[in-house]
């Protein structure tokens, strides 16, 4: 084993367990039922208890998956060279990149990314004063050359499921199903292709350290190795998502915890690494459009059940934890909870829940 890069090596209190606990508790949702009010009632048990669940019978074309997972792997094993021709940089969030960082961590990954508006608009910095909005285009390889392709078909499927879940988790909060979707209309969604190589510190190195989601739901693909874990709610125990063929795994994200005003949390998770096999997963984080401000829906609060967060811009939060990846700040990053209330008076029995 060589020297290990030591900007890899997780504190303590976070490094995995090599022993893995695999839960079947996470829910796997049939989306082909014709009842759809079991369904409905499906997915508001699992955003409640889990945050996490898996969809089959999705409609996401499974040829068009396999090609998509084919296309990714080739360009991963281009050359370093080859892959840092579309690196990206300060000026430019999308295209490839291997030094990624979670709460100043490196993780053991490469990824590439790219948006499903293109160009996507986005501000041009996070301060509030700062009226200014940039318009962020794809950098695509040369090799493979079918990938932007694919990319731009594929990413139509997975948004389509996107809208699907995103109007059954409407209606499981009491909404009607279209009642999001106009804030998807210029959307800053964006999908992540991941590549793990096999690690020789699984021990003490994560692909993907601890987080949140930050945007409103994440619609994931991942191959048969398995790494992923989700921080269960009633224990705090890191359980691994099973790996389930022609499955996507949800899981919501901080924006629908902020407009449910904390019914549905954004669960914690993280992805494992091993020395043996590489894995791939490609995430399409399903993200509103830049200008929307964030705050609880007002029909899902009154004056009992009062706003839980302030209101916030999406673009400038995004851009803020853009941003704090280059910049490797060396304090924590822009979190949601920096946005909830602090009412002594509803939360004086529970303070110890709220600080986090
Ligand atoms: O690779 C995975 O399974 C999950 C990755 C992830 O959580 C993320 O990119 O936000
Ligand atoms: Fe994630």
């Amino acid at each position: 084993m060589g020297e290990v890069d030591p900007s890899f090596i997780q504190a303590i209190e976070h490094r995995p367990k090599l022993t893995v606990t695999e839960a079947e508790g996470i829910p796997l949702i049939d989306l082909s039922i014709s009842d759809t009010q079991l369904v409905v009632s499906q997915i508001a048990e699992a955003c409640k208890n889990w945050g996490f669940f898996q969809v089959i019978n999705h409609g996401v074309p499974l040829q068009l998956q396999e090609k998509m997972v084919l296309a990714s792997k080739t360009f991963f094993s281009l050359s370093k060279e080859e892959k840092q021709r579309v690196r990206r940089d300060e000026l430019n969030p999308l295209g490839y990149y291997d030094t990624e960082h979670t709460k100043n961590v490196r993780d053991w990954k490469e990824v590439f990314d790219f948006t499903v508006e293109n160009p996507m608009l986005l501000p041009a910095s996070p301060d509030p004063q700062d009226k200014e909005v940039e318009n962020f285009v794809n950098q695509w390889p040369r090799n493979p050359q079918h990938l932007r392709e694919l990319s731009e078909a594929y990413a139509k499927e997975v948004e389509k499921l996107a809208f699907k879940i995103m109007g059954l988790i409407a209606f499981s909060l009491g909404l009607a199903e279209n009642r999001l979707d106009e804030l998807f209309k210029d959307s800053t969604s964006f999908i992540r292709l991941n590549y793990y190589p096999p690690c020789p510190i699984p021990d003490l190195a994560l692909g993907v350290g601890r987080h949140k989601d930050a945007g409103a739901l994440t619609v994931l693909y991942q191959d048969d190795v398995g790494g992923l874990e989700v921080k269960r709610k009633t224990d705090g125990e890191w359980i691994r998502v099973k790996p389930t063929a022609n499955a996507y795994i949800i899981n919501v994200g901080d924006i629908i915890q902020v407009w449910s005003n904390g019914k549905y949390e954004s669960v914690e998770h993280r992805v494992m690494v091993n020395s043996e096999r590489e894995r791939f997963s490609i995430p399409f984080f399903f993200n509103p459009s830049h200008s929307t401000m964030v705050k609880p829906l007002p029909e899902l609060t009154n004056d009992e059940n009062p706003a839980n967060y302030k209101e916030y811009n999406w673009g400038k939060f995004f851009s803020s934890r853009k941003l704090s990846n280059f910049k490797k700040l060396g304090v924590e990053n822009l979190q949601i909870n920096h946005f909830k209330f602090r009412n002594v008076m509803r939360f004086v029995v529970s303070s110890s829940g709220l600080a986090s």
